[in-house]
C-alpha cells in the first residue's frame, strides 16, 4: 500500500541579507528531506530549535512552497501547485493544522462555533445549520461544553482555546493532521489532558498526525514513529521505541541523553553546577564558532559541512547538544 504521504527530496532555503560585515547568503532551513507516513500513523518530528522542523511542516501544510522536491500526498504531488493556489484544492480539507498558539490562530473576533464554521464553509461546502450541526460536532467530540459555544477566544482559557483549535483542524474531516507544538503554550497539566484527547482522536478518527516537537517526552508518548531532523536534513528515523532506546546517531543519543529526567527516590544528585569561568564546554563561548569546528569527534558530518555557512548567523542556536562523555 502507498504511503499517505511521501515527501521527496524536499528543500526551502531563505535569503538571508548582509549584515554586520557578514555577506549576504543562504540558509537551507530544510535540505534533502525525504520521508513518509502511512495512514494513520502518528510520526514526530523532533530536533533542536532553528532545525527546521517547523519550515518542513508548513512545506507539507502547503503555507510555502519548496525550492525542490516532491510532496506526493495520496500519491499526489502537492507541490506542483504554488503555496498561493493552494486554498482550494480539492485535497486542501484533507490536510489540517494545529498550531502552537491557538490563542494566536484563532481570529479574535469570531466566537468558538464560528471559527469552527469557517472551514466547514470553505472547505466542505456547508451552508446554515448543516455548518453549525457539523461544528458542533467538532466541538463536542473535543469535549468543549455547548455553554462556550459562543464565547470569543478572550473568553476562553488555554485548555479551551486548544479544543477550539484542534476541532477546527479536525472538522472538514481530515487524513492528516500536522500539529506544530500542539500543548507547547499549555501548562503542564493541560498538556496531558489535551494530548489524551489528541490520542483518543486519532485513534477513533484514524488520524495519520505529523506531531512537530521539541518536547522529546511527549514524542514518545504520543508517536509510533520519530524522524530527527539537525540543521536542516533528516539524519535518522524509525519506531519511536528503537530510536529512543536505540538510537543509532550519536545526535539522537545526545538529545536523548538531555532529556530531563526525574531522579529516582535514593538516585545520586545531579552533578554541581560549573563555577563562572570555570572551563569545561565544547561549546565555545564565542557565537560564531564551535570549538570543535571541523574535528568533532562523533561523526557529525553535517555540522562540518554546515558551520562555515552558519557562521555569524546565529550558529551558536543551533550548537550540538552531544553529551560531554568523550571530550576530544
Ligand atoms: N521566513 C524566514 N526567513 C528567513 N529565515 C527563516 C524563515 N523561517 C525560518 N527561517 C530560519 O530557518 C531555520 C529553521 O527554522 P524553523 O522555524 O523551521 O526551525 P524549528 O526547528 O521549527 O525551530 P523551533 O523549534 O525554534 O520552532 C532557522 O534558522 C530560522 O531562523
Amino acid at each position: 500500500m502507498t504511503a499517505l504521504l511521501d515527501l521527496q527530496g524536499l528543500h526551502r532555503r531563505f535569503r538571508v541579507p548582509e549584515a554586520a560585515g557578514r555577506p549576504a547568503g543562504w540558509l537551507h532551513a530544510v535540505e534533502d528531506v525525504s520521508l513518509t507516513l502511512g495512514r494513520g500513523e502518528a510520526l514526530g518530528l523532533v530536533g533542536e530549535s532553528g532545525c527546521g522542523k517547523s519550515t518542513l511542516a508548513g512545506l507539507v501544510a502547503r503555507l510555502a512552497d519548496p525550492d525542490q522536491g516532491r510532496i506526493l500526498f495520496d500519491g499526489e504531488d502537492l507541490a506542483r501547485l504554488p503555496a498561493r493556489r493552494a486554498a482550494h484544492a480539492p485535497w486542501r480539507r484533507r490536510i489540517q493544522m494545529v498550531f502552537q498558539d491557538p490563542g494566536e490562530s484563532l481570529d479574535p473576533r469570531l466566537t468558538a462555533i464560528q471559527a469552527v464554521m469557517r472551514p466547514l464553509r470553505r472547505l466542505n461546502g456547508l451552508k446554515g445549520a448543516a455548518a453549525e450541526t457539523a461544528a458542533r460536532r467538532a466541538l463536542d467530540r473535543v469535549h468543549l461544553p455547548r455553554s462556550l459555544h459562543d464565547r470569543l477566544p478572550h473568553q476562553l482559557s488555554g485548555g479551551q482555546l486548544a479544543r477550539v483549535g484542534i476541532a477546527r483542524a479536525i472538522a472538514p474531516g481530515p487524513d492528516l493532521l500536522i500539529l506544530d507544538e500542539p500543548t507547547s503554550a499549555l501548562d503542564v497539566s493541560i498538556q496531558a489532558v489535551i494530548l489524551t484527547l489528541l490520542h483518543d482522536l486519532r485513534a477513533e478518527l484514524g488520524l495519520a498526525c505529523l506531531f512537530v516537537s521539541h518536547d522529546l517526552n511527549v514524542v514518545r508518548l504520543v508517536t509510533d514513529r520519530v524522524a530527527v531532523m539537525y540543521l536542516g536534513r533528516l539524519i535518522e528515523t524509525g519506531p519511536t521505541a528503537r530510536v529512543f532506546d536505540a538510537p543509532a546517531h550519536p545526535y539522537t543519543a545526545g538529545l536523548i541523553a538531555a532529556i530531563p529526567r526525574i531522579p529516582a527516590p535514593g538516585a545520586p544528585p545531579p552533578p554541581r553546577r560549573r563555577l563562572a569561568g570555570e572551563p569545561a564546554s565544547p561549546i565555545d563561548p564565542d557565537p560564531q564558532r564551535c570549538r570543535f569546528e571541523g574535528r568533532c569527534p562523533r561523526a557529525a558530518a553535517i555540522c562540518r559541512e554546515r558551520m562555515p555557512q552558519l557562521a555569524g548567523q546565529g550558529a551558536r542556536q543551533v550548537a550540538c547538544h552531544l553529551p560531554l562523555a568523550d571530550p576530544v
